[in-house]
């Protein structure tokens, strides 16, 4: 058969992996991206390349081998110039070369939104030294949320509550900082009421909207999520528009994941992916069309429907807490027999745990919010990694 499309899909992880069954499903054919071999999505795709993203001889030449319809960014870690090589030679990157340009570094999409766009968002300085860590520190005062420009799932990320703790924090993001930037983005530390993610799709026939995921956050890493989020109308509407602005402003078709805090009724932007989102995972239960089945859709150029949402649901990280080859995963029909309207789990199939390092989820739909929380954080703790003797 002829594909619908052929994709390559830059990062394997467990959003790679739901991505990769949605687009099979549509009849494409992907061709799945890791550094390391047996990654999660590579073991649901046609062909796996394992290479460094960051590497761009390697990159170009897998592209350039693979002749793909569409170039799909799964992680942040991607050296985005040849991305944007190949989109001048006619490639389609998603959803632009120049989203996951300004995404990977915190200091551009940052600079986009609050400068060029206007939005709100928290007070913040760079820095590219301890020192100027301390001049940032002074200017705009603690708590102080302090990050590597280059970063994702909190890596390298701390809050200084007390200044004498400065330079403790600059040495943490120095050691967690990926690529080849020593920068650091210091902000000043937002006492939301509650954060959401708010899936929007930029699609052929304009934008949609998912309903909003709320969820908590430890050490800067998602640890549960629900859908709907309960907003004032006025929030909602004010996370919309700011939503709106920043992806027609990066462009391209496909959904994005975008972070915001909200207090009261006043709504802070954070971040973006443009891609699917790890707190998102909740739409693996919660809606008709997952953000998986959305992402696809929104890439391929198909018709997205009215969004269809089956009420309260909640996502919960299964994690693992130390460094192992040899590992087994067990409790699952524990988790699976949690009481609520619906209860389901996905091992991701990680081949090495790492303390923190996140293997699966456990996906729970109930009669309201704190129901489904309840029952996806009982179906998560049923799910044991049992580490062997080797390591
Ligand atoms: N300025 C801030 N004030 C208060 N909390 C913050 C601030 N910045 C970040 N956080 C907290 O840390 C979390 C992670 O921050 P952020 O999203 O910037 O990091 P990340 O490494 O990009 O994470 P991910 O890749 O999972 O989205 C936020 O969701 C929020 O809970
Ligand atoms: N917040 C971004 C995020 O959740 N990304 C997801 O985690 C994977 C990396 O996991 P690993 O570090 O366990 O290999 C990525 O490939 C992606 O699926
Ligand atoms: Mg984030």
């Amino acid at each position: 058969m002829t594909p619908t499309a052929k994709i390559l899909l830059l990062g394997s992880g467990e959003l790679g992996r739901e991505f990769v069954i949605s687009a099979k499903r549509l009849g494409c054919h992907v061709i799945a991206c890791d550094s390391y071999p047996a990654a999660p999505a590579m073991q649901v795709a046609d062909e796996a390349e394992v290479f460094s993203m960051l590497d761009g001889d390697a990159l170009g030449r897998v592209i350039a081998r693979h002749q793909p319809d569409f170039i799909v960014p799964e992680i942040e870690a991607i050296r985005t110039e040849v991305l944007a090589d190949y989109e001048a030679k006619g490639f389609t990157v998603v959803p632009s070369a120049r989203a996951a340009q300004l995404t990977m570094n915190r200091d551009a999409i940052r600079d986009l939104a609050a400068r060029a766009l206007g939005l709100t968002t928290s007070p913040y300085r760079y820095a590219e030294s301890a020192e100027e860590l301390r001049t940032a520190a002074a200017a705009i005062g603690v708590p102080l949320v302090v990050k590597p420009v280059m970063s994702s799932s909190g890596k390298g990320q701390s809050t200084v509550r007390d200044l004498a703790d400065l330079d403790a924090a600059w040495d943490y993001a120095a050691a967690g900082m990926r690529g080849d930037r020593v920068r650091v983005i210091a902000e000043g530390f937002v006492d939301f009421d509650y954060e959401i993610t708010l899936l929007t799709i930029r699609a052929q026939d304009g934008v949609h909207f998912c309903a909003p995921i709320g969820h908590r956050q430890e050490r800067g890493d998602y640890r549960e999520s629900w859908q709907p989020a309960a907003m004032t109308g006025a929030a909602l509407a004010a996370a919309q528009d700011m939503a709106r602005r920043v992806v027609d402003a990066l462009g391209g078709h496909g959904i994005f994941g975008v972070e915001f805090f909200v207090k009261g009724d006043a709504v802070i932007f954070s971040e973006l992916s443009p891609r699917p989102h790890d707190t998102g995972m909740v739409t693996l239960t919660s809606q008709a069309l997952t953000q998986f089945d959305l992402h696809a859709r929104a890439i391929l150029g198909l018709p997205i429907p009215g969004m269809t949402q089956f009420g309260p649901a909640a996502s919960a990280v299964i994690l693992a807490d130390r460094d192992a080859e040899d590992f087994s995963v067990s409790g699952i029909a524990e988790a699976l027999a949690v009481p609520a309207d619906h209860v389901d789990v996905r091992i991701f199939g990680k081949p090495v745990t790492r303390p923190y390092r996140r293997m699966g989820v456990a996906l729970a739909r109930a009669a309201d919010a704190e129901s489904a929380r309840a029952a996806a954080i009982n179906a998560a703790g049923c799910v044991r990694i049992v580490y062997g003797d080797k390591t």
